[in-house]
């Protein structure tokens, strides 16, 4: 499919956004956070390189995956399970102070959304980001004046890979399948995107849990959301 064939003619449309890893490159942020968090429980910190990989799924998942040092974590024993408690209100509490210091808007961002702006499309964020975080990130990257809504990670009960916050985010903005597009990251972008069925166009430039997104079955890839334009 062309990328012109995404943008249905019929805008308004609605473009629907992942946040981390395809507006935001918030990993630095994360990896700070996630390494206070391990130091804290007399850990060895993870770094960016391997944290980067580690977002995407949400808070909790990524708290897992530091605990385990790996991104497929293992379903834990119950003594892991009060260790990955602690573990996620000492990472909330860091994160919520570091939050968008180093997080930098990605290249080709700004000018897709002035474009989608200057269409009348209405666009809205989805993220897995638990909900205290999003606002002040969007504040902070100066994102905050696109979006007329956005849905977090436990805005609903569930979260990316499933279509549900993707649908709910459309409809709150008069969208149908046939007006909508997401743009995303990673596999739980692309599944959401298909499990909704709508199309998606998938950045390079992000996270995807350490894997190219050339295989995920987007409907298009890009280095840039400029090549949106
Ligand atoms: O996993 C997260 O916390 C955020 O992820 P997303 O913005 O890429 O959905
Ligand atoms: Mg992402």
């Amino acid at each position: 499919m062309s990328l012109k064939g995404l943008f249905n003619p019929r805008w308004p449309g609605v473009a629907l956004f992942d946040l981390d890893g395809t507006l935001v490159d918030s990993a630095p942020d994360l990896a700070a956070a996630v390494d206070q968090m391990l130091e804290h429980l007399g850990r060895k910190p993870a770094g960016l390189e391997k944290v980067r990989n580690w977002v995407g799924n949400g808070a909790g998942i990524l708290v897992r995956r530091a605990l385990a040092d790996k991104t497929d974590w293992e379903p834990a024993a119950l003594k892991d399970e009060i260790l990955y408690n602690d573990a996620l209100e000492i990472f909330y509490h860091a994160y919520g102070q570091i939050n968008g210091r180093n997080a930098v808007v990605f290249d080709g961002v700004t000018e897709c959304l002035n474009h989608l702006r200057s269409l009348r499309c209405k666009m809205a964020v989805v993220t897995n980001k638990p909900d205290r975080f999003v606002a002040p990130l969007l504040n902070k990257t100066g994102l905050d004046q696109y979006f007329r809504i956005w849905v977090g990670g436990d805005t609903l009960e569930v979260k990316k890979p499933d279509p549900a916050p993707l649908l709910y985010a459309m409809e709150q903005l008069g969208g149908t399948r046939g007006t909508t597009v997401m743009v995303g990251d990673s596999a739980a972008d692309v599944n959401a995107a298909q499990a909704a069925g709508i199309p998606c166009v998938a950045v390079r430039y992000g996270y995807n849990f350490g894997g190219s997104v050339n295989s995920l079955g987007a409907d298009a890839v890009v280095d840039s959301l400029a090549q949106l334009l």
